[in-house]
């Protein structure tokens, strides 16, 4: 269970300093399947790279199974348990897919198994798996393949920020099936910044963020109906992709 009390994320600014995320207060349980949405600018990427470790908050706490993390590093946090597929994904010379996805799962994983990750976010795994992670890959190839990682992971707890970007519709298709299945099959939290009304659909619960504030937290027939009325002032589709 990840519990963030009440976290506050300030920057400096030219006169005075901005409040990015004020005074989150959120608890994710085991096995859950949690979609934040909201408007863009409310904070979703800020409060998914604080979970990750990747920033501080300026103040508050945040908790993995009781465990104080909030000072802990980007490493140790992800030795705790907890996963990260960014919405740029990096670029690694020199290293192939195959290397990252066996690094991912952290165990000897034959060609076959590696490949079947692959095929899992909808790539034809043998035309990737010995290709080096370098600038020849396109951005939905390399979001997949980073999406496939944390898949092979299968960590505590699975932070996905907007994995839609920059997927092609037949992948996003597979892409819902494969959080469905995920969701299924790992008895740890899975965690979506997402947009799309097909994600937020397939979710346990919806947490609405906005000007860093959680604004609305409730299942998808609570939040859903609400969201899609105020679709003018928040990004969503009603479409596929
Ligand atoms: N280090 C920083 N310095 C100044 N402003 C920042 C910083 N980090 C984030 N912000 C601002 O905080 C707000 C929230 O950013 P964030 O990326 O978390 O939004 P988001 O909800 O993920 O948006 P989107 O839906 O567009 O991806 C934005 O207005 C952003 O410009």
């Amino acid at each position: 269970m990840l519990e963030l009390k009440n976290v506050s994320f300030e920057v400096i600014g030219e006169n005075a300093s901005i409040g990015i995320l004020k005074n989150i207060d959120l608890t994710i349980d085991d096995a859950r399947l949690i979609a934040i949405t909201g408007p863009n600018g409310g904070g979703k990427s800020t409060l998914a790279k604080i979970i990750a470790g990747i920033i501080k908050p300026t103040s508050g706490q945040i908790l993995l199974d009781g465990q104080d993390i909030t000072n802990m590093s980007i490493t140790d946090r992800a030795n705790a348990g907890i996963s990260f597929a960014f919405q740029q994904p990096v670029r690694f010379k020199g290293v192939t897919v195959k290397d990252l996805i066996r690094l991912a799962a952290g165990k000897k994983l034959s060609t076959s198994s590696a490949c079947d990750y692959l095929s899992e976010v909808g790539l034809c795994a043998r035309d990737y798996i010995n290709r080096e992670v370098n600038a020849s890959l396109s951005g939905g190839e390399l979001k997949r393949i980073e999406i496939a990682m944390v898949i092979a992971r299968g960590t505590k707890l699975s932070v996905f920020d907007e994995p839609e970007a920059g997927i092609d519709l037949w992948s996003f298709n597979n892409l819902i099936r494969v959080f469905e299945k995920l969701h299924k099959e790992i008895k740890g939290s899975i965690v979506i910044i997402s947009h799309q009304e097909r994600i937020l659909n397939i979710a346990d619960e919806i947490v609405v963020l906005s000007g860093g504030e959680i604004t609305n937290v409730g299942t998808k027939s609570e939040i859903l109906p609400e969201l899609l009325n105020t679709a003018g002032s928040c990004k969503f589709y009603k479409g596929d992709n």
